[in-house]
C-alpha cells in the first residue's frame, strides 16, 4: 500500500490452532474458516494488513489418511502434515477467492527465522506480499523441520512474524475465550482474564501443561508468543475461534478475550526491535539541515535533505544516515532503493514523481522507521 493511501494502514498477524481450523479433527471446518476469511476481508477495508498463520496440517493430514489418532513418529506426523497442508490451503485460496483476494503460501522453518539472510529474505517476500494486497498463508515447514530445528508450535511461529513484520498486534484464535485464571478444562470457577502486561511473568503459572488434545503449545506457548510479540512492540489478543464476529469485535476496539499489551510504548519497542535486527546496508549522506531536523526534531528524512548516497540496499532495508562529518545521526528503514534514492537525492519531494515515473512515499525514511542513533541500544534477542 503506498503512503498516498489516506487510510493509515496497522498490521495484525492472526494465528489459528488446529482444534479451530478441523472442528476437533473431524475435518476442515469450512463455515469457520470462510467466516474468518469473511472477517478478514472487512478488516482489510478498514486499513489492517493480515499474515494468517494457520495450523491444522497434522490434524487434517491424519483424518484424510483414515488414522485414528495423532501418531507421535516424527517422520509420521510430517507426513500427515503434508498431506494436510493441501487441504488447509485450498480451503483458504479457495475462500479468499469469492472476494477476489489473493493468497500466499508461506512455509518456515527455525533456521529460516534464525539465518540473518534467509531472515530478511521471508521480511521482504512478506511486506511485498503485503504491499500486492495478497494474504500471506503460514505455517511451519513440517515435512522438513527435524525435531531439533522445529518451533514446534504456531504460537511462537506467529510470535516471530509479528516481529518479523513488526505487527501492530498478534490475535490468537482458540477454543478458549482467552486466558484464564486457570485451566478452564481442570477448573469449572476459572475466570476469564481480560488485561494483563504481556511481559508479565506470573501468567505462564496460570497455565496447565496439557494442550488440547489437536494442539501442540497449551496456553502457555501463547502467554509466551505475548511476551515475544512485545519486543516488537505487538500487542497480543488471545480470543475464541467461535464467537460470532470476533475479529470484527476486536477491530472496532471492543474488548473481546484477554489484552495482553506490551509494557513499553509500541512505538519505542518496535524502533528498538528495528535497530537490534536489522542489518545496516547502506549509507545517506545528509546536509546540515537534515541531519539536525533528525537529531533535535525527530522528523522524517526527506530526499532533499540528502548530498550522497552509498551502498547497495534495497527498499525497506536499513540504511545509516551521515551527518556532514562523517558522523552517525540516526538508522532507518528506507523507502527506495539505492538506484531510486540516488535519483531523487537532493531533489524536492514534489520532483519525485517527474524523476522516478512514480512516488512510492513522500519521505526517504518516515520517522516511525527512523532510530537516533545511541551507542547504548542493544539487540534485544
Ligand atoms: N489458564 C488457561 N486458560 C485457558 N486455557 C488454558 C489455560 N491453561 C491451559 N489451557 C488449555 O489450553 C488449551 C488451548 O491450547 P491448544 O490446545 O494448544 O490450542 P490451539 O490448538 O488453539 O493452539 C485450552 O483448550 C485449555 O484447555
Ligand atoms: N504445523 C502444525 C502446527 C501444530 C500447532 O502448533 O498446533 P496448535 O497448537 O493447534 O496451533 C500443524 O499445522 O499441524
Amino acid at each position: 500500500m503506498s503512503r498516498t493511501d489516506p487510510t493509515p494502514r496497522t498490521r495484525w498477524v492472526i494465528k489459528v490452532g488446529s482444534a479451530l481450523v478441523t472442528d476437533n479433527g473431524r475435518g476442515l471446518d469450512h463455515a469457520r474458516i470462510g467466516d474468518w476469511v469473511r472477517q478478514i476481508v472487512a478488516a482489510r477495508g478498514q486499513g489492517v494488513d493480515v499474515v494468517l498463520v494457520s495450523s491444522g496440517s497434522v490434524a487434517e493430514g491424519v483424518r484424510r489418511l483414515g488414522w485414528s489418532q495423532r501418531p507421535t513418529a516424527l517422520h509420521q506426523l510430517q507426513a500427515a502434515a503434508s498431506v494436510g497442508q493441501m487441504g488447509l490451503v485450498q480451503a483458504y485460496e479457495a475462500r479468499f477467492q469469492t472476494f477476489d483476494v489473493r493468497t500466499g503460501q508461506i512455509l518456515l522453518t527455525h533456521e529460516d527465522l534464525a539465518d540473518r539472510q534467509r531472515y530478511l529474505n521471508a521480511r521482504v517476500t512478506l511486506r511485498a506480499l503485503l504491499e500486492l494486497g495478497v494474504v500471506p498463508v503460514v505455517n511451519e515447514n513440517d515435512t522438513i523441520a527435524t525435531d531439533e530445528i522445529r518451533f514446534g508450535d504456531n504460537d511462537t511461529l506467529a510470535a516471530l512474524v509479528s516481529n518479523l513484520i513488526e505487527a501492530d498486534q498478534l490475535v490468537i484464535l482458540t477454543d478458549q475465550t482467552g486466558l484464564f485464571d486457570a485451566d478452564p478444562r481442570e477448573d469449572a470457577s476459572a475466570q476469564l482474564i481480560r488485561h494483563a502486561a504481556a511481559e508479565d511473568e506470573a501468567l505462564e503459572r496460570l497455565c496447565s501443561d496439557a494442550p488440547g488434545v489437536l494442539g501442540s503449545g497449551g496456553m502457555r506457548t501463547k502467554v509466551a508468543a505475548a511476551r515475544r510479540a512485545a519486543r516488537s512492540g505487538a500487542m497480543t489478543r488471545i480470543a475464541s475461534g467461535r464467537e460470532p464476529d470476533v475479529l470484527q469485535r476486536i477491530a472496532a476496539g471492543e474488548s473481546v478475550g484477554t489484552h495482553l499489551e506490551p509494557s513499553r510504548e509500541p512505538l519505542v519497542a518496535r524502533k528498538q526491535w528495528i535497530a537490534g535486527q536489522l542489518q545496516v546496508r547502506g549509507r545517506l549522506c545528509l546536509d546540515d539541515g537534515a541531519a539536525e531536523v533528525l537529531r533535535e526534531h525527530g522528523r522524517s528524512l526527506l530526499s532533499v535533505g540528502v548530498t550522497r548516497v552509498e551502498g547497495h540496499f534495497r527498499r525497506g532495508e536499513m540504511v545509516a544516515c551521515l551527518d556532514p562529518a562523517g558522523r552517525e545521526v540516526a538508522r532507518g528503514l528506507v523507502n527506495y532503493d539505492a538506484a531510486a534514492a540516488s535519483r531523487i537525492a537532493g531533489q524536492p519531494t514534489g520532483h519525485i514523481e517527474s524523476l522516478l515515473g512514480y512516488l512510492s512515499e513522500p519521505e526517504l525514511i518516515h520517522r516511525d522507521n527512523l532510530v537516533l542513533t545511541d551507542p547504548g541500544l542493544a539487540s534485544e534477542d
